[in-house]
């Protein structure tokens, strides 16, 4: 195909004057301008012709139709049936918010349509910036030249007030995560119970002026991992996240801003890939497959718009460690609203058409309505949902006797902070009122978790009734209670040595009490009144040590940890009983960054 393309350049480049000459007498039907209120834009750039493309006589095939704004036409020649039909061409055009041709600058792309991403983020939003598109369209070209120009705002002083920023940068390559800031340091994608993303055991450099965020960037692309291919000289194969957090000194109780910046790996066509090495082969099958994954979500994301029509919506986000950090523009139970710019990028070229139309079509996808993040109402029943003046009630009434001084363990925190608290800071705060035990903190501390941990298995059970995202996207929730608080997604495959489930998958399907094990966790139910171990409100965890007499077990307390939704034993507190107190498997996995366990979805 490509060589009979190649054969009839001229009467192709003849074909598509004509055409524009006839658009150009017709009425054009603009496109509207993006709104500034939308949630999600989506820009077109269409690079120039490099020039070896045009030394190897390359014409363009893809354009911005002229003015209208936000339309791209595609011309396609295809070989005809018979050997005398006469060449004709066909065209198809996309709609996006705004098609910038190969005379733009990154500039106008900036002012019209990534600019709103900082303000947003700086007064505490959720932004994102991706590229995607084809290998060789120019996506790293884009996004770093974007990246400039966003350092420069964030520290113009011309936004309001003052914020502490930090900036954290990973590559995702396959199933692996890697520090772009620490010399490609293996790192982990945790979600928290709050359903929020964390980059485990990656650095969170703070950067004080616009000189030092360029450099932290710099300093990430020289580790991020290029190689030649056909398409390339210096071809990305992987993705780059960048992610820049803004807190607000401030109103330390308010949520941060955060800035995603993404350099997607670009998509290959089987032609692009015919000098790859196996090693090559399987970097692209890696890159496609998340991918593919992501479009997934981008279709769920345009299914779950049309809810209104009562089809339950499915956006596998969870699949793929990529969509799994840009969760938060797919999911659609978001509690954080979230402004996202997307640029597709486009290689102009007649041979890349068929490629570059893959990349409009889902351009165009991601422009329906976007699904509108959940108001966190108040729920007497989910800390998360508390503000300072309800967490305080709560601690007056709900801490024992003597009861824990509010303002000293809260003074300005949200409930949802204060679960972010790690557990000794809550505890030495518990302990500054007078009269206070270590184990009364401890207890509170683990009432306190064991209530959150129950509100959000409760939400969960919620959605999946109402036809919404269902626990855990088919997780197996007998054993892991949900999806909220089984908060894993562990990047690289642990070793069944590190992981508390049956090695042996035929053993699995045993009742539960016949495979009791050393290393095994469990959900117990304490005795009553039982002294001397943190007892939770909800449920309470263990690991089996060594089994004793009479059917006992010696096992230690597993409890939340500093980092939330993260476990870890308490090897020194143990404790025999008997297995009739063990009541469900419940499978946790030791995550090497972070040092804690997660519950596995
Ligand atoms: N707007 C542009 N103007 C001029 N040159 C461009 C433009 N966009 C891209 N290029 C050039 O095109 C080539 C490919 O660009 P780039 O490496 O950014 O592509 P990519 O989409 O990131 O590719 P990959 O997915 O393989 O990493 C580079 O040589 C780059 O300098």
């Amino acid at each position: 195909m490509e060589q009979f393309l190649v054969d009839n350049t001229a009467r192709y480049a003849d074909l598509v004057a004509a055409h524009a000459l006839k658009a150009q007498t017709a009425a054009l039907d603009a496109a509207p301008e993006a709104s500034p209120e939308s949630d999600i834009t989506i820009a077109a750039r269409l690079r120039p012709l490099l020039p070896d493309e045009v030394g190897a006589g390359q014409v363009a095939g893809v354009f911005a139709r002229p003015g209208a704004g936000g339309v791209a036409e595609l011309h396609e020649m295809r070989r005809p049936v018979r050997p005398t039909a006469p060449l004709a061409l066909s065209s198809s055009s996309y709609t996006v918010d705004r098609v910038f041709g190969p005379d733009s600058a990154t500039e106008d792309i900036y002012t019209r349509l990534v600019r709103p991403l900082v303000p947003w983020a700086w007064s505490g939003g959720m932004s994102t910036l991706f590229a995607y598109g084809q290998t060789g369209s120019g996506k790293t070209y884009t996004v770093s030249a974007l990246e400039c120009l966003i350092a420069h705002t964030l520290f113009s002083g011309d936004l309001d007030g003052a914020r502490d920023v930090y900036i954290s940068v990973i590559e995702l390559a396959g199933k692996s995560a890697f520090d772009l800031l620490q010399a490609r340091k293996p790192v982990s994608i945790l979600e928290d119970s709050f359903g929020s993303t964390h980059f485990a055991g990656a650095a969170d450099v703070r950067v004080q002026t616009g000189a030092e965020l360029l450099a932290q960037i710099e300093a990430a692309a020289a580790f991020r991992r290029t190689e030649p291919t056909l398409k390339n000289a210096t071809s990305s194969r992987s993705h780059a996240i960048c992610k820049i957090r803004l807190a607000n000194p401030a109103l330390p109780q308010a949520d941060e801003g955060v800035l995603y910046l993404v350099d997607l790996a670009g998509s290959e066509a089987a032609r692009d890939k015919s000098a790859h090495t196996a090693e090559r082969m399987k970097e692209a099958r890696d890159i496609n497959t998340s991918l593919s994954v992501l479009k997934d979500c981008i279709r769920g994301r345009a299914a779950v718009d049309l809810a209104g029509t009562g089809k339950p919506a499915y956006v596998p986000f969870r699949q793929t460690p990529l969509t799994r950090v840009l969760k938060h523009v797919f999911d659609p139970a978001a509690e954080r609203a979230c402004r996202t710019t997307v640029v597709a990028c486009i290689n102009p070229s007649f041979l890349d058409v068929g490629a570059s139309k893959s990349t409009l079509r889902y351009a165009a996808l991601l422009k329906g309505a976007p699904p509108k993040p959940q108001v966190v109402r108040y729920d007497p029943a989910r800390p998360s949902s508390w503000d300072n003046a309800q967490l305080r009630a709560w601690v007056a009434t709900g801490s024992g006797t003597p009861a824990v001084d509010a303002a000293l363990l809260a003074p300005t925190e949200t409930g949802k902070q204060l679960l972010s608290l790690p557990a000794p800071e809550f505890i030495t705060r518990c302990l500054k009122t007078p009269g206070v035990s270590t184990e009364q903190a401890v207890a509170f501390q683990s009432k306190f978790w064991g209530m959150h941990i129950d509100s959000a298995r409760s939400v969960a059970f919620k959605k999946g009734g109402s036809g919404r995202q269902t626990p855990a996207d088919g997780a197996d929730d007998s054993a892991n209670g949900d999806s909220v608080h089984a908060l894993t997604a562990h990047m690289d495959k642990l070793s069944q040595g590190l992981c508390s489930a049956e090695a042996d998958p035929a053993r699995r399907a045993e009742p539960f009490h016949t495979r009791l094990r050393p290393g095994m966790v469990v959900a117990w139910t304490p005795p009553e009144g039982v002294r001397g171990l943190p007892v939770l409100a909800g449920r309470n965890l263990a690991m089996l040590l060594a089994p004793g007499e009479d059917g006992a077990w010696t096992a230690a307390i597993v409890c939340p940890a500093v980092l939330p939704g993260a476990f870890e034993v308490f090897i020194w507190q143990q404790f025999s009983a008997a297995a009739d107190r063990f009541v469900a498997e419940v499978i946790l996995e030791y995550d090497v960054g972070s040092r804690y366990y997660y519950e596995t979805v």
